[in-house]
């Protein structure tokens, strides 16, 4: 194995086109590269671009278009056919279930996993006025913006975040909704006029990590992305995402899920435990459940808290929207 890891090797990377998937994949690459080099691998890295159904279809609500890894499908099938080598993914955009053959190869350390208020004056969601229009595309971000202010005005807005932030300005917008983590990897954290904090805005399963999908069978790449991973990040994103897989949910329903962990005595995932909190609601805000339980198996955890909310009716609210 590590004589085979001397072997100069081009490894292809998958992502979207978006200004921050091929962002976020640059800033993978140059990790990869650095640790590449602290290990004496010889690798060079090229970036494939890839259209998926959800780039072509940017101006339909996500909600209504339906079926789970609208982000993802196209870079799964380009892995499986060995044009490329791995893929960068939000997190967030993967699916509980990954087809057979590919696995997550590692989740590197996530970033600021809040949800953030761009406003057209600054100021905080206190500051938006009775009737103000906010702009989401994501029926969690509107349910519990409307479960808090009735009174706002949501209205869909989609595209990619650069073309949302103009929209903005060119939409008559008093605010939109972002992941603080696609600004920060932007470099447009400058932009934010407020942080949700998580009593307001529970974010996304996966929100602001990452996932690096490769071949279960590429021992190479299985080995280098070892390298990569982030113990908490990955421990943390397991409870979120079993939560998500039992809710049977995709990233189009009104779905949230953060787990925060505590490490243990010695500071490490040993003796380490998870706080887990999941919403389901209805997208105007009417129905919001929330549920947050502590434990230290991630999965068994993830499942905890979903039955906890199923026990309060959420089946039943995700089989009205047809989740
Ligand atoms: N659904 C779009 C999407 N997918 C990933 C991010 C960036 C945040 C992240 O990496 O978690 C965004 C933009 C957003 O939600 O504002």
């Amino acid at each position: 194995m590590a004589a085979n890891n001397k072997e100069k090797r081009t490894i292809i990377v998958g992502t979207r086109q978006s200004a921050l998937a091929l962002t976020q994949t640059g800033q993978v690459i140059d990790e990869l590269k650095r640790i590449s080099e602290q290990h004496g691998f010889d690798y060079a890295f090229e970036i494939r671009k890839i259209v998926t159904k959800g780039d072509q279809i940017l101006d339909v609500t996500l909600s209504k278009v339906g079926g789970k890894g609208l982000f993802v499908k196209e870079i799964e099938q380009a892995l499986l056919d060995g044009e490329i080598d791995m893929a960068v993914h939000s997190m967030k955009d993967m699916p509980y279930e990954l087809p057979e053959g590919l696995m997550n190869g590692a989740v590197p350390k996530r970033v600021d996993p809040r949800d953030c208020l761009i406003m057209k004056q600054g100021g905080s969601l206190a500051d938006l006025p009775h009737g103000a229009k906010v702009g989401t595309s994501s029926l969690r971000r509107s349910c519990q913006l409307k479960n808090l202010r009735p009174d706002l005005v949501v209205e869909s807005i989609r595209g990619n975040i650069d073309s949302r932030i103009r929209k903005l300005e060119t939409e008559g917008y008093d605010a939109v909704v972002l992941a603080a983590a696609g600004l920060n990897r932007m470099g447009w954290e400058n932009r934010i006029s407020a942080f949700l904090p998580e009593d307001v805005s529970v974010p996304a399963v996966g929100q602001g990590a990452l996932g690096i999908e490769c071949r279960e069978n590429d021992e190479q790449i299985r080995g280098l992305l070892d390298l990569f991973n982030d113990g908490e990040t990955a421990y943390a994103v397991r409870a979120e995402r079993s939560f998500l897989g039992a809710l049977n949910g995709g990233c189009q329903i009104p779905i949230g899920a953060h787990a925060v962990v505590r490490k243990g005595a010695d500071g490490t995932l040993e003796g380490a435990e998870l706080t887990l909190t999941g919403i389901v609601g209805s997208a105007d805000g009417e129905v919001l459940l929330k549920e947050i339980k502590t434990g230290s198996d991630p999965e068994a955890l993830g499942k905890e808290v979903a039955a906890a909310l199923i026990a309060r009716g959420a089946d039943r609210i995700l089989a009205e929207i047809g989740g």
